[in-house]
């Protein structure tokens, strides 16, 4: 399989991502005359779109409806937006401060690897979170247990996650070695739309580094070649992998953790946040304060105490990637910045300053 295919150049519908299931939504107009697109980035003002023909730009406008990476949409034969297919799946999570805005993280993924480490990260109560939001979303997921040259009970470790479903799809590799990352291919293949979430530091861009190296080229990564043979990053979200499948790869797609599961956290453990209410102190910390109802209920039985500490440590993790998360913000932040700056430097000195 080619690895230099590049979502810039005309591909074909199946390349692009397209599945059997969109078909019965086209019209005989959109099969004589219209074109079929998929978004592949979402800028400020407009969405990149791949085709057929090659690649597209779309002017955002307010009468079309809230769109992301990697929805299906029909454009007439002057490339004016018609309409939007309806999505296999949906990530999406609440706007910063609001209660109602839904923010689109990405559309019509086929396959979501949830990554785990299996040294600190191992954890069977963040793997149903995940779980918990891929299903929302509709997705089909695997866990990926990664870091499994540095355990030495991974056999163990597996039937632990594979005794929460026994549906459940699980693998364990070492992201950093090529062969042990191919079990992945089995998802990847021509077509096949798949994203990786997962805490940081635990192997996503390492096993997403893997997964895109093919055996001729030894680049990898989400670059693309400019037309001076020079590896720029490129703006597109949407990665042709040398496999055949697509990478839907988005900040907003890193960022979605257990941050962005507070009410799902709430709604799970709502007995015990019930319980709360009715301690003395509203500030109770419920371990040894006099009047605390979950204690109460945890002498009478009423409450389970590992029911308990799963919540309490559910809250915990959730403070921990919130504070991740802005750690992240400010690295891209700077990140950006430094990379301005070499491009002014480079520009000033071709000029001959
Ligand atoms: N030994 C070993 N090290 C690994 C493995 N996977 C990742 N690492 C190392 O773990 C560290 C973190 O990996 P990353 O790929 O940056 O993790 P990430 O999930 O992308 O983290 P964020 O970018 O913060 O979201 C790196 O030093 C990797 O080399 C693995 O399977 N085995
Ligand atoms: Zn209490």
């Amino acid at each position: 399989m080619n690895s230099n295919l590049n979502l810039s150049h005309p591909m074909s519908l199946q390349q692009l991502g397209w599945q059997p299931v969109f078909q019965q939504q086209l019209t005989l107009e959109d099969y004589e005359s219209n074109v079929i697109a998929r978004i592949t980035a979402h800028h400020r003002s407009s969405y990149t779109l791949a085709t057929e023909q090659g690649e597209l730009s779309l002017p955002i406008h307010q009468n079309q409806p809230l769109m992301t990476v990697g929805d299906w949409i029909i454009l007439d034969a002057n490339q004016q937006f018609l309409r939007l297919l309806d999505r296999q799946s949906l990530f999406s999570r609440k706007a910063a401060g609001s209660k109602v805005a839904e923010q689109y993280i990405s559309a019509n993924i086929d396959t979501v690897f949830i990554v785990v480490s299996l040294n600190n990260d191992f954890n069977l109560s963040r793997i149903e979170r995940y779980l918990a939001m891929t299903n929302e979303a509709q997705v089909e997921s695997v866990i990926v247990l990664t870091k499994a040259d540095l355990c030495d009970d991974v056999e163990a470790k597996c039937q632990q996650v594979q005794n929460l479903d026994p549906m459940l799809m699980i693998e364990s590799v070492n992201s950093l070695d090529h062969t042990s990352v191919q079990t992945l291919n089995a998802w990847c293949k021509l077509g096949q739309t798949v994203a990786f979430m997962g805490s940081s530091g635990v192997g996503k861009s390492t096993l997403v580094n893997t997964l895109m190296q093919s055996d001729d080229q030894e680049t990898g990564g989400i670059r693309e070649d400019d037309s001076k043979g020079r590896h720029t990053t490129t703006s597109r979200s949407l990665h042709c992998m040398p496999n055949g499948g697509l990478l839907l790869d988005t900040p907003g797609m890193r960022e979605l953790q257990l941050a962005d599961c507070a009410d799902g956290v709430s709604e799970t453990f709502s007995d015990i946040e019930a319980l709360t209410k009715q301690c003395r102190f509203s500030d109770c910390q419920h371990q040894t304060e006099p009047g605390c109802a979950v204690q109460k209920a945890l002498e009478s039985g009423e409450l389970e105490q590992r029911r308990l500490s799963n919540y309490l440590k559910l809250l915990r993790e959730q403070a921990r990637n919130g504070a991740t998360l802005a750690q992240q913000r400010a690295h891209y932040k700077q990140l950006g910045k430094m990379y301005r700056n070499v491009q002014s430097e480079s520009r000033s000195r071709k000029k001959g300053f």
